[in-house]
């Protein structure tokens, strides 16, 4: 094995090297050179590390001539393939194994001989994968911006820090979405494999044009705004729907945000760009392709989970939907016998949204450049559960981390269709100014960004994806009585409106207020109501004219659909008058229910609930705060 841009000294002898030889230098039989095994390391070429070998090219020998200690850089594996620009800035630093498909069982048995592993979307670093690396691994990275086939938790818990690349490949994602819009448009596909089949039938490839049609951006984040700019190209009309994206951002792109309704019922074509989250999972099914006029097409870059395949299917059968173009699969490869994979009017391929050589070279780059920080020791911004504070802090403020997570959390989920600008955090506190903010200011944006983009948030980054994402955050210390450090804080988001009403304050700002009782984040207020609720779980939260029954009414819906109730609060601003209920739920109740129960209660005319809003909070406890992280890197 030939290893480019050996030293000349180091060149054609195979060197057999390992972590316990005793001795520290190499000399090359040819050359006689003699060098720190460990110093020319850093320079060779790839080595492969289950042989443990460095080739040197300046003999004609291939065998051991010498064992010499290697001060061995981390072993990396390349589980999946990475530009070149990215390969040879690692390879200096490590002893990188491009090893590329392999099954779940290989890289099982393979993980524990490596201290990161470098992947893309085509493999899944399950939680058995964290167990079978005892330890060792340090690092995922993963050469792109979505994380969902990365077990997070399992990451955090065995101390592994998961780093992404999340800019890189945005351009290339919006290309490709472009691109099947116009392949849709023009039945490209379709007729390539037609007369691929010897058939030259023009008449059956009608297209429909462009210019001037009303192009939808659901998600109006990197890459739905990179298609807005170039749909605009085209002479397409673009309106976006995103309900947390800044109107500043949308009015500077010549765009017009608009509700989700609106969106579904007046565009023709719509490109796909949000997140697979809880709120946009099976988001587009039969009752919004319902909704759209005849003749809708859709793109979907995004991810598959977004769309209800079935939902499509009986959509593009029926011809409500004229025609689809989908780059991502719910599961991934999605099976010959797919049923919109064989589907006539859909147009599909294999992931592809970031597959150019430019886009793969920037996060490969990108990725290696968060790797190597990472096993250095080094804070890295693009680190998804990444620790944030030293651990004797972490051990005081927990709680009260836990606490601003889960507010932002929970403002940024009332927020209705229009956008999501200023944040004001006020905390409460026997220190006054003297409090130390910034992390529970960065968990108030990771609650916010985490909940509705793809974004990670840690304490290098937070300000820096607050302000691109137009944020404008202010913060307000209030001196209070009590021996904690923070008595309570709030988080209010100004808007225009909100998905439940009585969460806005008399300043018409979406208001949450909670503090730590006994170790646990509690929600005190919501808009004007007091409430009295811990922040985990599933919370259903209506609102009705305070009135006898309307209690056991929700009580009925609920243990209806088998709903086991936790608890619930009920807060009015007077007998009689405005009253709103948190009802805490063990089990998530399914859209359907939650939608049949409301229709339910507006047939028997008894529906006095202004709006059935759904909080949920992660567990308890935050997600990536595992204090040790760091310090496991400074081993290199
Ligand atoms: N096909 C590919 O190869 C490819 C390449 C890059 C990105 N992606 C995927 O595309 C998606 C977008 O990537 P990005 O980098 O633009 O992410 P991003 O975080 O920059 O943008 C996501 C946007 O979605 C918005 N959003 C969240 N919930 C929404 C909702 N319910 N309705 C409307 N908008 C909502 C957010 O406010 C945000 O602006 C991600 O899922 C990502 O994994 C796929
Ligand atoms: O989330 C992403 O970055 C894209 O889906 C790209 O995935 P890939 O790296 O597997 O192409």
């Amino acid at each position: 094995m030939q290893a480019q841009g050996l030293p000349t000294a180091f060149r054609g002898v195979a060197w057999r090297y390992t972590r316990r030889a005793a001795a520290r230098n190499g000399r090359c039989p040819e050359s006689g050179a003699v060098r720190t095994a460990g110093a020319a390391f850093k320079k060779w070429g790839s080595v492969h590390p289950s042989q443990r070998w460095a080739t040197c090219t300046c003999a004609k020998a291939s065998k051991p001539v010498a064992v010499v200690s290697a001060q061995e850089g981390p072993t990396v594996l390349v589980a999946e393939k990475l530009g070149s620009a990215g390969l040879e800035i690692l390879e200096k630093f490590a002893v990188a194994d491009t090893t590329y498909d392999l099954s779940p069982d290989e890289l099982v048995a393979k993980i524990s001989e490596y201290d990161a592993i470098i992947i893309r979307s085509g493999t899944q670093v399950t939680r058995e994968v964290f167990e079978a690396a005892n330890g060792r691994l340090k690092v995922v990275g993963r050469a792109g911006v979505g994380v969902d086939n990365v077990d997070l938790a399992a990451a955090t818990e065995h101390g592994c820090l998961v780093v992404n690349a999340p800019t890189a490949n945005t351009v290339a994602a919006a290309e490709h979405g472009i691109a099947l819009l116009c392949a849709l448009s023009r039945n490209v596909a379709q007729a390539d494999a037609s007369m691929k089949h010897g058939e030259w039938t023009r008449s059956k490839f009608i297209g429909t044009g462009i210019i001037g049609k009303t192009l939808a951006v659901m998600g109006f984040g990197k890459v739905g705004s990179e298609v807005a700019r170039r749909a605009q190209g085209l002479g397409m009309v673009v309106i976006a729907h995103d309900p947390y994206a800044s109107e500043e951002k949308a009015r500077a792109l010549g765009v017009k945000l608009v509700s989700f309704d609106e969106a579904i019922e007046s565009a023709d074509f719509f490109s796909l760009h949000m997140p697979l989250t809880p709120s946009t999972k099976n988001m587009f099914n039969d009752d919004v392709f319902g909704r759209m006029k005849k003749g809708a097409r859709i793109v979907n870059v995004a991810r598959g989970g977004v769309i209800d395949d079935q939902a499509l299917k009986r959509a593009l059968d029926d011809g409500h939907v004229a025609q689809a173009a989908l780059d991502v699969f719910e599961t991934e490869p999605p099976g010959n016998d797919h049923p919109l994979v064989t589907h006539p009017k859909v147009i599909c391929t294999p992931h592809l949204g970031a597959s150019t050589s430019e886009a793969q070279e920037g996060v490969a780059v990108e990725i290696v450049e968060a790797v190597v920080a990472a096993l250095r020791g080094e804070l890295v911004s693009t680190a998804i559960n990444a620790p944030m504070v030293p651990p004797d802090v972490l051990v005081e403020l927990q709680p009260y981390v836990s606490l601003a997570q889960g507010l932002g959390k929970a403002a940024v989920q009332l927020v209705g269709d229009t956008g999501v600008s200023d944040i004001s955090i006020c905390y409460s506190s026997p220190r006054g100014d003297d409090l130390d903010t910034r992390l529970l200011r960065a968990m108030v944006i990771k609650g916010i960004l985490e909940e509705i983009t793809t974004a990670r948030v840690n304490l290098v980054n937070a300000d820096l994806l607050a302000q691109n994402r137009g944020l404008r955050i202010s913060e307000m210390t209030v001196r209070s009585e009590g021996r904690t450090i923070l008595t309570s804080m709030s988080v209010a988001i100004g808007t225009a409106s909100s998905k439940f009403s009585a969460a806005m304050d008399t300043a018409s700002r979406i208001y949450v207020e909670g503090c730590v009782k006994d170790d646990v984040p509690w929600l005190d207020k919501i808009g004007t109501f007091d409430v009295d609720l811990a922040m985990y779980g599933y919370v259903l939260l209506v609102r009705q004219q305070d009135q006898p029954g309307i209690i056991a009414a929700c009580a009925k819906v609920l243990g209806e659909a088998n709903i086991n109730i936790s608890f619930m609060t009920v807060s009015r601003t007077g007998k009689g008058e405005d009253a709103i209920m948190a009802i805490g739920l063990d089990d998530e109740p399914t859209p359907e229910v939650s939608q049949d129960h409301c229709c339910f209660w507006c047939q028997q005319g008894r529906c006095l609930l202004d709006t059935m809003c759904m909080l949920r909070w992660a567990s308890s406890s935050c997600d990536w705060l595992s204090e040790s992280m760091l310090v496991h890197f400074l081993a290199y």
